[in-house]
């Protein structure tokens, strides 16, 4: 894969590095602290795409020629959406909420560089089957999920023992859709083959 101009990923997350890696990219990980809050009246697509974009504000001032890539993963149950966990009772709490029912993972990017701004997001639809209270409690205390949005990851044992299907993408859910970002990157000419 060429790259026409360097790509920085501000992510602390291990998995969108690795899923941005498996693109083939070359890039340069930078991470500034950014507050997570939105406003109360977005509907849940646009929380996803607000949070990667405000993350992606943090570095506007320092872009010269490099293409910058955030994102934010949410679960969404209905209205309600799901963030990180504070502790092992709200991921339990969590858990027994998605177990037994579908819910939605929407996973919203941000690529910005010096002169525009692109935001897009994906919707991947996640079944779980009805799960024990050993099962959740065996999770939360070997897996820890208090960094996942939704109390859960699909990559873990969780993922292999309680979920029945999946309707989109799979590394959407893992936190970056590398499909439609492959063709947003490419549209814009930052890689080529
Ligand atoms: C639902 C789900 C979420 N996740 C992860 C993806 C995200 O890293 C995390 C949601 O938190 P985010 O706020 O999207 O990301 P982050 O704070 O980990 O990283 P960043 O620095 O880029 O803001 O949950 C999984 O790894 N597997 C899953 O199945």
């Amino acid at each position: 894969m060429n790259l026409s101009r360097p790509i920085l990923l501000a992510s602390n997350s291990p998995r969108r590095k690795e899923l941005l890696a498996g693109l083939g990219l070359q890039f340069e990980v930078h991470v500034k602290e950014v507050n997570e809050d939105f406003p109360e009246h977005l509907q849940r697509e646009q929380v996803a795409e607000f949070l990667a974009s405000h993350k992606a504000d943090a570095y506007t001032s320092d872009l010269q020629n490099e293409v910058l890539i955030t994102a934010d993963t949410i679960v969404c149950l209905g209205d309600r959406i799901l963030n990180k966990p504070a502790d092992a009772l709200e991921a339990f709490e969590m858990l027994r909420a998605l177990s037994g029912k579908h819910h939605e993972v929407i996973t919203g990017v941000c690529i910005l560089t010096k002169n525009s701004k692109t935001i897009f997001h994906d919707v991947t639809r996640v079944y779980f089957k009805k799960l024990s209270d050993e099962e959740i409690n065996y999770y939360i205390e070997h897996y820890h999920p208090f960094d996942k949005a939704g109390a859960y990851g699909i990559q873990e044992w969780i993922g292999k023992i309680g979920i029945e299907k999946i309707e989109g993408s799979y590394f959407n859910v893992v936190g970056l859709p590398v499909q439609k970002l492959y063709t947003y990157l490419k549209d814009l000419q930052v890689i080529t083959l």
